[in-house]
C-alpha cells in the first residue's frame, strides 16, 4: 500500500482560536478517514490494557513495541493541540476533541445527529468510561452532555460555549448502548438555555440543564436543513 504524505497545514490567519485551513473538502475526509482508523485501534488498545491479564514478561514486551510506535508517529507532529479548523466550503473540523475527535483514542467518540428538535448520539461505552463498578464516572456522563448540549446550542450556525452547566444523576448509568439528547427551551439575548438527557434501554439516567453564550461579535449564520 502506498503512503501519502498529509497535505493539511494551517493558512496564516485564525479567527478566536479557530484556525482557517485552505485544504479541500475531499483531502480532509480522506485524512480523516486515515486517522480516524488509527484512533479506532488505539481505543481497541486503551480497552484491551485495562481488560488484559497477560503475564507480567508480555505486558513489557507490549509495552516496549508500543513505545517504539510512539515514536514513529512522534516523527512528524503538530506543535500543539489541533484545534478546530475550517475551509473555505464551511467544512470544519476537531479531530483532538475530547469526544467527538476523530484522532482522539480517548473520545467515544460522540456521532451527532443534528434534528428539528436539538441533537441526539447513540454511543456505547466500554470499560475505559468507568466509575463505579460497571457505571459510567459522573465525569464521563458531564462531559458527553457538555459537548451534545454544545452543539445543540451552536446548532451548526453559531458558537456557543457553556457558561453554567447543572447534572441531576437520578440513577447509576450502566456501560454499554446508550442515547444522549439535547434540545433548546430558551434562548434570551446571547444565552440559550438547554436540557439534556442521558438514557439506557429503561429510561433517563441522568439530566442536566445548561446555559451557553454566544460570545459577543461572534456571527449568527441562516439556519441549516436539519440532517
Ligand atoms: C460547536 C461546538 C460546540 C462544542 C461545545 C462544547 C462545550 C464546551 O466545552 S465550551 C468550553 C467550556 N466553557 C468555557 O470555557 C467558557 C468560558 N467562559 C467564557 O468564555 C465567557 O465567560 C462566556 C463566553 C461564557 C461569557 O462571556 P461574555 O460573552 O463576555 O459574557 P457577558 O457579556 O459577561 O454575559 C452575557 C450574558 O451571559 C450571562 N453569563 C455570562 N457568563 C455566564 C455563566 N458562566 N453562566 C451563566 N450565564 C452567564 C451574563 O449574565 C449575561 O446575561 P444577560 O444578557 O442576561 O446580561
Amino acid at each position: 500500500m502506498t503512503s501519502r504524505q498529509p497535505s493539511l497545514r494551517a493558512s496564516a490567519w485564525q479567527a478566536g482560536g479557530f484556525v482557517r485551513d485552505d485544504t479541500p473538502t475531499a483531502e480532509v475526509e480522506r485524512r480523516e478517514a486515515v486517522i480516524e482508523s488509527l484512533a479506532g485501534t488505539v481505543r481497541d488498545l486503551i480497552d484491551a490494557t485495562i481488560r488484559t491479564t497477560v503475564e507480567d514478561d508480555e505486558v513489557h514486551r507490549v509495552r516496549d513495541d508500543l513505545a517504539a510506535l510512539v515514536d514513529r508517529l512522534r516523527v512528524s507532529q503538530l506543535p500543539g493541540p489541533a484545534g478546530v479548523r475550517y475551509n473555505t466550503e464551511f467544512r470544519s473540523w476537531n479531530w483532538g476533541n475530547a469526544v467527538v475527535g476523530a484522532a482522539n483514542g480517548i473520545a467515544p467518540p460522540l456521532r451527532i445527529v443534528h434534528d428539528s428538535d436539538g441533537c441526539h448520539a447513540d454511543v456505547v461505552l466500554g470499560a475505559a468510561y468507568e466509575g463505579p463498578p460497571g457505571l459510567v464516572h459522573g465525569g464521563v456522563s458531564a462531559l458527553l452532555l457538555d459537548h451534545i448540549m454544545g452543539e445543540t446550542a451552536s446548532g451548526r450556525r453559531r458558537t456557543a460555549f457553556t457558561g453554567t452547566l447543572t447534572m441531576r444523576y437520578r440513577r447509576g448509568t450502566p456501560l454499554g448502548p446508550l442515547r444522549l439528547e439535547g434540545r433548546i427551551v430558551g434562548e434570551e439575548r446571547r444565552k440559550i438555555f438547554v436540557a439534556g438527557s442521558i438514557s439506557d434501554a429503561d429510561g433517563v439516567t441522568v439530566e442536566a440543564e445548561g446555559v451557553f453564550i454566544q460570545p459577543a461579535g461572534t456571527p449568527t449564520a441562516p439556519e441549516r436543513p436539519s440532517t
